[in-house]
């Protein structure tokens, strides 16, 4: 929940007295680029507080989780097992057991060869998927994802959605592709930092896609 929020980075003013509440389970986020999308998230997770309102997010140390545009801004280890392994430290394990569960969550999706292998050996795509496993491994309750498509190709960004769909967890997602948002019972269109729309995807998708049409012409 956002309550009056107002966020200013640098000397830029994004965020000037914005509300919203967040409870739908699928909740999509879309407009230009610099309206505001990384910022929310970053609210939201705590990266940044605001100068002015209130921000009330789910309650617990790793409640929240956000993938990062840029997965190299999110990863620390050096091989994929001990990166996923991170994500398991709520789970009190030994070093062994941890590595037994990673790669048995790995072997589940066919990629057991992964484990071993050199983040820096990955293609971006490929990191991207990296990130989602360790994300949902962690205990969060509430998934950030910003533009987690970006990088992937076609199989990789059907993979995602349907791994999106499939989540228990809350999911509040921000793109640029339209399709992977339309399905949501909620979007929310951002505008220079203000909800230019709000509501059922199939609609705000709609609104979104004709004001660019209109501006194109
Ligand atoms: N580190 C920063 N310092 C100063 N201003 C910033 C910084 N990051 C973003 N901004 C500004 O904040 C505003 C919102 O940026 P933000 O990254 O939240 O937009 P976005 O909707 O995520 O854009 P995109 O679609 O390009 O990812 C923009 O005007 C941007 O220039």
């Amino acid at each position: 929940m956002l309550d009056g929020v107002r966020l200013q980075r640098g000397s830029t003013v994004v965020f000037d007295g914005l509300s919203l509440q967040l409870h739908e389970h699928r909740i999509g986020l879309i407009g230009d680029n610099g309206a505001g999308k990384s910022s929310l998230f970053r609210l939201l997770c705590a990266l940044d507080r605001p100068q002015e309102g209130r921000i009330q997010a789910p309650a617990g140390p790793q409640a929240v989780g956000m993938m990062f545009q840029n997965p190299d801004d999110q990863i620390i280890f050096p091989t994929v097992e001990e990166e996923l392994a991170l994500s398991l430290q709520h789970l009190s394990l030994t070093r062994t057991q941890a590595q037994q569960h990673v790669r048995e969550v790995l072997q589940a999706r066919g990629l057991a060869h992964w484990a071993p292998r050199a983040i820096a050996s990955l293609s971006q795509g490929q990191r991207q998927h990296v990130c989602w496993l360790a994300l949902v491994l962690a205990p969060h309750r509430v998934l950030l994802l910003d533009e987690p498509f970006a990088s992937l190709d076609l199989p990789g960004q059907a993979l995602l959605k349907s791994e999106i769909d499939k989540a228990p967890q809350q999911v509040l997602v921000s793109t640029h592709v339209l399709a992977h948002v339309r399905h949501f019972e909620r979007v929310i269109w951002l505008d220079q930092g203000r909800v230019r729309a709000d509501g059922a995807g199939q609609e705000v998708c709609a609104a979104y896609e004709a004001d660019v049409a209109s501006r194109s012409t």
